[in-house]
């Protein structure tokens, strides 16, 4: 078994009160229930083939729409690709899923402000992706000059309120991997909002203390960030815990605990910037355990009770809510989701592994107890 660092959990606090408001916690002899609007992924890797059709029910049971990302191979450039790319996840979904895939287009340097048009009016594509070209698994197609390749598609973008995601990080050999991020805001980010203030974007992923810091500076509603369960509870020791561990193994990479606590800090705040976006990126097992191994994580299964853990650990559970089904959808234009999803503290063990005929996918947290249980009623 490949062991997950797990941070020391601190004494848990059972709130005496009910929380006002949608959430309704139930206590049964210290058992608690969380009633949820059923939560959204606003950042997810599906992948196609027969990866796809392995991956697509775990983010199916646990999350109503997800914002799926287009780092395919080749990558999803056009509205076209985009189309056919929705139609393959529907047909993966289990019968009688109620997943609605959000798609995306992967942003190149030669992406024409026609393709954004024509993203506007299929109603089936909702943001822009950035990779800088380079940075991340699949990026090799993204963008090597933002300034200038790209203006006037970003401003066909304002014109039509489509958001900009971004993978905020420099791709400048020289950057010590821990700063990228910090000089991608100094660089690309800061530069961008001054020129183009009405573009809506999404930091995605955030890992540092100066990314929570940037996304606090701008406007609400204009620039906001995901954060994914790996960054809420790991720090860089996590990689290193007992010999090279590359399930931990991410891009952007794990960073100090102070960002570690800094993200946690954000995220219960209650701040309306800061949203679910699980970044579950699976590859396969033989990739991740290899001379070379793949960057992503596979949190699908256990991304809600990872979130649900954080939330009780800064004992904050009653903000839970708004960070997974509000706060996304909001920042969208979209309707928050109707139906809702049954959190329980029930203890139960995460997989070592799920293994499919191409190979096996470990998940994040992988053979480890979990406390928190999540199911769709
Ligand atoms: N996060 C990762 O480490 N990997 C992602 C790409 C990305 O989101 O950067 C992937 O597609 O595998
Ligand atoms: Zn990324
Ligand atoms: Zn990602």
């Amino acid at each position: 078994m490949i062991k997950t660092l797990v941070l020391p959990i601190k004494a848990v606090k059972f709130p005496t009160t009910k929380f006002e408001g949608s959430n309704q916690l139930q206590y049964k002899e210290r058992k608690m229930e969380l009633n949820i609007t059923r939560p959204d992924d606003w950042h997810l890797h599906l992948r196609d083939g027969e990866l796809l059709e392995a991956v697509v029910p775990h983010s199916a049971t646990h999350f109503g729409r997800g914002i799926v990302m287009p780092n395919l191979k080749p990558p999803v450039t056009t509205t076209a690709a985009a189309v056919a790319y929705r139609e393959s996840i529907l047909k993966a979904l289990p019968s009688g899923s109620g997943f609605t895939p959000l798609m995306t287009l992967y942003l190149t340097d030669t992406t024409s402000p026609k393709e954004i048009k024509l993203a506007r009016k299929s109603g089936v594509v909702f943001a822009v992706k950035l990779y800088p070209a380079g940075a991340t698994t699949n990026s090799q197609d993204g963008v090597t000059d933002l300034f200038g390749k790209c203006l006037p598609v970003l401003e066909e973008m304002v014109e039509q309120n489509m958001p900009l995601l971004v993978h905020g990080e420099v791709t400048d050999p020289d950057v010590d991997v821990f700063d990228r991020e910090n000089v991608f805001i100094d660089s690309v980010l800061q530069p961008l909002i001054k020129r183009l203030p009405q573009l809506k974007v999404v930091m995605e992923h955030i890992t540092t203390m100066d990314a929570v810091k940037f996304v606090q500076s701008c406007e609400e509603g204009s620039v906001a960030a995901t954060v994914t369960p790996q960054h809420l509870l790991l720090n860089r020791n996590a990689l290193f815990q007992g010999g090279l561990q590359p399930h931990n193994y991410c891009l952007p990479v794990l960073k100090r605990e102070i960002h570690r606590q800094a993200l946690v800090s954000a995220v219960t705040s209650g701040s309306k910037r800061f949203f679910l976006g699980t970044d579950s990126a699976p590859h396969e097992k033989r990739r991740k355990e290899c001379p070379c191994g793949c960057a992503g994580i596979y949190s699908a299964p256990v991304a809600l009770s990872l979130y649900a853990k954080v939330f009780e650990e800064a004992g904050a559970i009653d903000k839970l809510e708004a960070f997974t089904s509000f706060n996304g959808p909001d920042f969208y234009g979209l309707p928050r989701n109707t139906s809702k999803t049954k959190l329980s503290r029930t203890s139960w063990k995460v997989p070592e592994c799920f293994s499919f005929p191409f190979g096996d996918i470990i998940p994040m947290f992988a053979g480890e107890m979990l406390e928190w249980q999540s199911s769709s009623n």
